[in-house]
């Protein structure tokens, strides 16, 4: 297993935490703050990774890559539309211990090719699907995180997220065999996100929440509350 899946999936807080400069709708989301201080926020906030994109849709540039992978020894993923093998080397050249590759903008073959030279390059495949149609192509699937996505990347994400695609997904992903099934995108507030794992995700991809929370460790605080209630509801 490679170090990115399994950081995550033995983490206690199985949080993928964003550096990301924009939104969809190209707002700032670093409020002034340098990278260097969104990553020690992480950093101070426990993230079990830390996923960075570098898409210019979110304000990215490829340099982001390395700027986060030098402030962190944790495992970082970048967020880009990978679509060769040459893209894979610069993302292992750049610190990257996970790639995204986006099912639907990607041929089966394609898909199947990038995930068998991300896993030769000890890349964590992290394919994120967005229909049960997609979750049949992946191969290797138990070496993959698989993650649905809320938003629709195909119209730059501006769309509002649908949380429910991820309810809805979940045992698609499972019956894949996955061991990492991760929900990303739209995640809200703290509640949004213990529902999320309690429904049996083993992580969460969350960007825009923590950046525009006034504290990351305020919002954590209310996470960790929020999911010690519902753990102790449901050993009652
Ligand atoms: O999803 C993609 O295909 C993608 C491609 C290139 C750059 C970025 C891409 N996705 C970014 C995201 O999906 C979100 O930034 C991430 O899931 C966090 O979402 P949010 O918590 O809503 O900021």
């Amino acid at each position: 297993m490679s170090r990115f899946i399994d950081t995550l999936v033995t983490a206690a807080r199985p949080l993928i935490m964003e550096v990301k400069r924009r939104d969809p709708h190209g707002a700032d989301l670093m409020g002034g703050r340098s990278v260097a201080e969104v990553v020690a926020a992480y950093e101070l906030a426990d993230a079990a990774c830390v996923s960075v994109v570098t898409g210019h849709w979110f304000g990215g540039t490829p340099d982001l890559l390395r700027e986060v992978a030098d402030l962190t020894d944790k495992p970082v993923l970048q967020k880009d539309f990978i679509t060769r093998t040459e893209h894979l080397k610069r993302a292992r050249a750049g610190g990257a211990s996970a790639v995204l590759l986006t099912a639907g903008l990607l041929s089966k073959s394609s898909l199947a090719n990038l995930i068998d030279a991300a896993l030769s390059l000890e890349l964590t495949p992290f394919v994120e699907v967005t229909d049960e149609s997609e979750v049949d192509t992946i191969v290797h699937p138990a070496d993959c995180v698989i993650a649905v996505n809320n938003k629709d990347i195909k119209i730059a994400e501006r769309d509002t997220a649908d949380l429910s695609r991820s309810e809805r997904m979940l045992p698609a992903l499972l019956g894949a065999g996955t061991l990492a099934p991760v929900s990303a995108s739209g995640i809200d507030t703290p509640r949004t996100a213990t529902g999320l794992l309690g429904i049996g995700y083993a992580g969460l991809l969350v960007g825009t929440a923590l950046l525009r929370a006034p504290s990351v460790a305020d919002w954590l605080d209310e996470f960790d509350n929020a999911r010690k209630l519902a753990m102790e509801g449901t050993s009652r």
